[in-house]
């Protein structure tokens, strides 16, 4: 239906090219070769040229536009231009870049989760406790995970708020458990990581970790399961484990060995030695390390590139390469959690807690 009333003049149909050059949003091949065939049958009339050789595939695309408009009078065409242009303009116009507190997606108390340029952002916001891990952090991960999973995004980032990426399981988590209740407790908290490790295993679209600093415990054991794992030179890569009086998990005991090799593993994970940027990076489990100073920039203009790579193909070749590992890293996870499970319970790990908690309160 026209909506120009009285029909496009010459005038608007020249005020209708213009427009066309200050879309911000690309309008798509399809709607690039509408425009094409109208203007053509505007300025032309209907299609009077032969039909470009087999191989010349853009301009034969253009042709067959044109070539289907028939014998639709210039005036229609104009009016149909200018009325397309005038649909793109106004979605353009609603699309366009809104401050990042409009995009904030409402009901996180520990997130702040947003979504632009087909990337959806889950920043953990707890800097003045270094991001450490609450229970209700776990869930709202696992929720901002499963929301993304379905949303229009091709890919998903984790990144921190603040100078550290995470601290890792806050400590707090082993506080306040009434006498008797600690068994069920660490029942429930190895359900807890089982359903959190298990949501980055199932996974279906590109992951990325942007360790923005210092990286702890669990917030490095899963980076085994991430697709990209960029960090600033200023982050740090510690699993202090048996220092807690507790062992691997994230599948960390399978993927670290067949990331960097036994030996390195061991280090980390056993021994507790805590790596560089440049020393992950080095051993296979950082993708590759930006300085500090231009870390945002650099990262977020990559993933912008890539976001823009066809959706379907990537979400596609991530499952070909992780389905295979899928069933293993679930039993992992599970074998893992059971040790842990244990390991909570036992006065290794109640002695390293209260050791942390009263050096807190010394200072
Ligand atoms: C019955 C069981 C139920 C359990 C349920 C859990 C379910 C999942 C469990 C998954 C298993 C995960 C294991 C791990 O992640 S192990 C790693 C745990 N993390 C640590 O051991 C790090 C502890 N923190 C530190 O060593 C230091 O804070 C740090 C080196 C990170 C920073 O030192 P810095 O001196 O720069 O800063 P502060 O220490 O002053 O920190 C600022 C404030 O933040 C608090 N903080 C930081 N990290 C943690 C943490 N992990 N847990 C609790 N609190 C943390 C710190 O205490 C300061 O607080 P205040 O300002 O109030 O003093």
């Amino acid at each position: 239906m026209s909506k120009t009333a009285m029909g496009a003049s010459q005038k608007d149909f020249e005020s209708a090219m213009n427009q066309v050059k200050l879309l911000k949003k690309d309008p798509g091949n399809e709607v690039k070769l509408k425009l094409y065939a109208l203007y053509k049958q505007t300025t032309e009339g209907p299609c009077n040229t032969p039909r470009p050789g087999v191989f010349d595939l853009i301009n034969k695309a253009k042709w067959d536009a044109w070539n289907a408009l028939g014998n639709l009078p210039k005036e229609t065409a104009r009016q149909n231009y200018v009325d397309l242009v005038s649909d793109l303009s106004s979605s353009d116009s609603s699309s366009q870049v809104k401050p990042e507190a409009d995009r904030k997606q409402p009901g996180y108390e520990t997130l702040v989760v947003t979504s632009e340029d087909s990337i959806t952002k889950i920043m953990m916001n707890r800097p003045a406790k270094k991001n450490a891990l609450t229970v209700q952090m776990y869930r709202e991960i696992m929720l901002a995970l499963e929301a993304a999973s379905k949303d229009d995004s091709t890919l998903i980032v984790l990144t921190g708020n603040g100078d550290y990426y995470s601290s890792g399981n806050d400590l707090m988590n082993f506080m306040n458990i009434p006498p008797g209740e600690m068994e069920k407790e660490a029942k429930n908290g190895a359900i807890l990581l089982r359903d959190f490790v298990g949501c980055f295993i199932d996974f279906p679209k590109p992951l990325v970790a942007v360790i923005n600093g210092p990286a702890v415990g669990i917030s490095v054991t899963i980076l085994g399961l991430f697709d990209l794992v960029y960090a600033s030179d200023r982050a740090t890569f510690h699993t202090p484990f048996t220092h807690l009086g507790q062992s691997p998990e994230g599948c960390s005991s399978y993927t670290f060995p067949k990331i960097m090799g036994q030996a390195k593993a061991a280090e980390m994970l056993m021994f507790g030695k805590k790596l560089t940027a440049r020393e992950a990076c080095a051993q296979g489990l950082v993708t590759e390390v930006f300085p500090d100073s231009t870390f945002q920039k650099e990262v977020w203009t990559r993933l912008k590139a890539y976001s823009k790579l066809p959706r379907n193909a990537l979400h596609i070749s991530k499952q070909s390469i992780r389905n295979l590992e899928k069933e293993k890293l679930h039993a992992v996870n599970a074998g893992e959690n059971s040790v842990l499970q244990e390991r909570w319970l036992s006065d290794e790990c109640m002695n390293a807690v209260v050791s942390f908690l009263s050096r807190k309160a010394k200072l």
